[in-house]
C-alpha cells in the first residue's frame, strides 16, 4: 500500500487540482486508464475544433465568389489534416506522461482506478497494475463515455462514436449520424465541408437541444441548406449488407408525455458510415463506487453538494461524471473551486449561474443563461430584443447573416444572450463577463465602448434596441 496526501482518478480537469495540491508540497497520486489529458485534449474539444478549423478555412475559399474573387480549391490533403492533428494531440498527451513520470511530487499509475473503500484506490488493467494506493483526499474526476443508444440491431453493425470519427482518414461517401447535439452538429459540418453527404436523425424538433429555441431552429434550417434533416425522429434498427448501412427513424414527439409516434413519416436512411452520436454517460460504472459512501444520481452521475463534497468524507468530484454541464470550460471552472475549497480556508459554493456553450458549426452558435422557452417554463416576466448581423458594418463587410437575442428581466438584469453568425462564441463573451463581473445588466454591454465598425456592435446594438415584453416573431 502506497500513502499519499492527494489522490486524482482521471487526468483531465482534474490533473488542474492534483498540480495545486503538488505546489503546496502534497505528496499526489495520479490515476489514469487512458492516454494523459483527458477526453478534450484526446479525443474532444481539442482534436476537434483543430480539425474544424481546416473546415473554416476551405469555407471561406468557397465563398470568395461572393465577394468577386474567383477562387479554387484544387486539392485537400484530408488524411494530412487527420495525421497532423492526431500527431499533435498526441505529443501534448506524452509531453503530460513525461511531465507526471519525472515529477519528485506526482506518481502517476497508468490503469483502471477502482475503490477497495472511502480512502483506497486499486489500479487493475495497466502499466500499474496492482498497485494499492491510500490518500486522505480523493478527487474523482473519471469524466464521461459516448452513450450508445438500445437501437435493434446496433451491436451487429460497425458504427464510429466521435472518437474515431476524430480519426477517419477519408470523408465517408454518405455518413449517417444518429443524435441532434452539438458534437453530432460539428462533425456533420466538418464531413459535409470536405465533402461527404451527410444525414442527421435527431429527436426534438430541432438540433442542438442546449440553444434557445429560435436560435435552435434557425440553426437547424440553414444546417438543412446543405445537409439532410430528420429532426423529430428517433433511430429504432439498423443493419449492414456489403459496407452500407441501414438506419430506420421513427417519428418521435418530445416531451415528458413523448414517444414513438405511430403514423407514416417514418424514414430508412442509407449510407457508408454510421456516427452514434446521441449524448455521454458517466464513467461512475467503472470505479467501484458500491465499496464507498460516494452517490450517485439515476442517470449514473456522481452527486455532490455545492461545494463538490460528495457524500463521503474527504473524497471530492468534478467535470463531466458530476454531470451538471459536460463542457470543458465548466470542468475547469469546477477544477477551480475544488482547490479552492480543498486548499483555501473558506468553503465557496460553485457558481453556475454564467456558463457558456459554443458550437463551432456553421453557422456558429453561443449563448449563456436562460433560454426564452426557459424563462416560460419559470413563469417569469422578460423582455427581449434581436439585432442581426447584417444591420452592422461589419456584419455586412463580411456578408453575414444570423441575429444576437437577448433576453432580460423588467429591471434590465441580463437573463440570456443566444447568438447564431459568425463568431458566435467569441461575442458572446462580453455577455459572460457582464454577468460574472459587471453589474450584471444591459447598461453593462450598451455604456461600453464598442469599437466601430467591429462584429461586437451587433451585440452592443441588441442590448441597445426596444426590448419587447414576453417575445415576438422574426
Ligand atoms: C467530440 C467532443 C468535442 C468536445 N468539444 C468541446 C468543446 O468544444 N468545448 C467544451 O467545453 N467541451 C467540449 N467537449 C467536452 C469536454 O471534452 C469534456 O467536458 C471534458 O473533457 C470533461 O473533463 P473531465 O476532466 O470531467 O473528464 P475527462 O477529460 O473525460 O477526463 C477523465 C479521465 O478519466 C479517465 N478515467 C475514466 N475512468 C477511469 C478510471 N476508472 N480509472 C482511471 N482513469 C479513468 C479517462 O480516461 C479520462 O482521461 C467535447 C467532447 C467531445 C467528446
Amino acid at each position: 500500500m502506497e500513502e499519499f496526501d492527494f489522490l486524482v482518478i482521471g487526468s483531465g480537469s482534474g490533473l488542474d487540482v492534483a498540480n495545486v495540491a503538488a505546489n503546496q508540497g502534497q505528496s499526489v497520486a495520479v490515476v489514469e486508464k487512458g492516454p494523459l489529458g483527458g477526453t478534450c485534449l484526446n479525443r474532444g474539444c481539442i482534436p476537434s475544433k483543430l480539425l474544424l478549423y481546416h473546415a473554416d478555412v476551405l469555407e471561406t475559399v468557397e465563398r470568395a465568389g461572393a465577394f468577386h474573387i474567383d477562387a479554387r480549391v484544387e486539392d485537400v490533403g484530408f488524411a494530412d489534416i487527420v495525421r497532423e492533428v492526431n500527431e499533435e494531440v498526441e505529443a501534448d498527451a506524452e509531453s503530460i506522461r513525461q511531465g507526471l513520470r519525472s515529477s519528485s511530487q506526482h506518481s502517476l499509475f497508468e490503469g483502471e482506478g477502482r475503490f477497495v473503500d472511502d480512502h483506497t484506490v486499486e489500479v487493475v488493467d495497466g502499466e500499474d497494475d496492482g498497485a494499492r494506493l491510500r490518500a486522505e483526499t480523493i478527487l474523482i474526476a473519471a469524466g464521461s463515455r459516448p452513450a450508445i443508444p438500445s437501437i435493434d440491431g446496433i451491436d451487429e453493425v460497425d458504427y464510429v462514436t466521435s472518437t474515431e470519427a476524430l480519426q477517419l482518414e477519408t470523408p465517408p461517401d454518405h455518413l449517417v449520424i444518429v443524435g441532434g447535439g452539438y458534437i453530432a452538429a460539428e462533425l456533420g459540418h466538418f464531413f459535409g465541408t470536405f465533402g461527404s453527404d451527410v444525414t442527421i436523425i435527431g429527436r426534438r424538433p430541432n438540433l442542438l437541444p442546449e440553444a434557445d429555441d429560435e436560435v435552435a431552429e434557425s440553426f437547424t434550417e440553414r444546417y438543412a441548406d446543405r445537409f439532410t434533416v430528420h429532426t423529430g425522429h428517433t433511430a429504432t434498427a439498423v443493419s449492414e449488407s456489403s459496407g452500407t448501412v441501414s438506419v430506420e427513424a421513427q417519428p418521435y414527439e418530445y416531451g415528458d408525455d413523448g414517444g414513438i409516434v405511430d403514423d407514416d413519416t417514418s424514414v430508412t436512411v442509407t449510407g457508408d458510415e454510421l456516427l452514434i452520436a446521441a449524448g455521454r454517460v458517466s464513467n461512475a460504472d467503472t470505479l467501484n463506487l458500491d465499496a464507498t459512501g460516494v452517490e450517485t444520481d439515476e442517470q449514473g452521475f456522481v452527486e455532490t453538494d455545492e461545494y463538490l463534497r460528495t457524500a463521503a468524507d474527504g473524497v471530492w468530484a468534478l467535470g463531466d461524471i458530476v454531470g451538471e454541464y459536460l463542457l470543458k470550460h465548466n470542468a475547469n471552472h469546477e477544477a477551480r473551486t475544488v482547490a479552492r475549497n480543498i486548499f483555501g480556508s473558506d468553503l465557496e459554493p460553485i457558481d453556475y449561474s454564467a456558463m457558456p456553450f459554443a458550437v463551432f458549426a456553421s453557422p456558429e452558435v453561443a449563448g449563456v443563461g436562460a433560454s426564452e422557452s426557459d424563462l416560460r417554463a419559470e413563469g417569469r416576466d422578460y423582455a427581449t430584443n434581436t439585432y442581426r448581423y447584417e444591420e452592422t458594418a461589419r456584419g455586412d463587410a463580411m456578408k453575414a447573416e444570423g441575429f444576437v437575442k437577448v433576453l432580460v428581466d423588467l429591471d434590465g438584469e441580463i437573463l440570456g444572450c443566444h447568438i447564431v453568425g459568425p463568431d458566435a462564441s467569441t461575442l458572446v463573451q462580453e455577455v459572460v463577463v457582464a454577468m460574472t463581473a459587471g453589474t450584471g445588466t444591459v447598461q453593462d454591454i450598451r455604456e461600453s465602448i464598442h469599437i466601430h465598425p467591429a462584429l461586437p456592435e451587433v451585440v452592443q446594438r441588441a442590448f441597445s434596441g426596444q426590448f419587447t415584453r414576453g417575445g415576438h416573431d422574426h
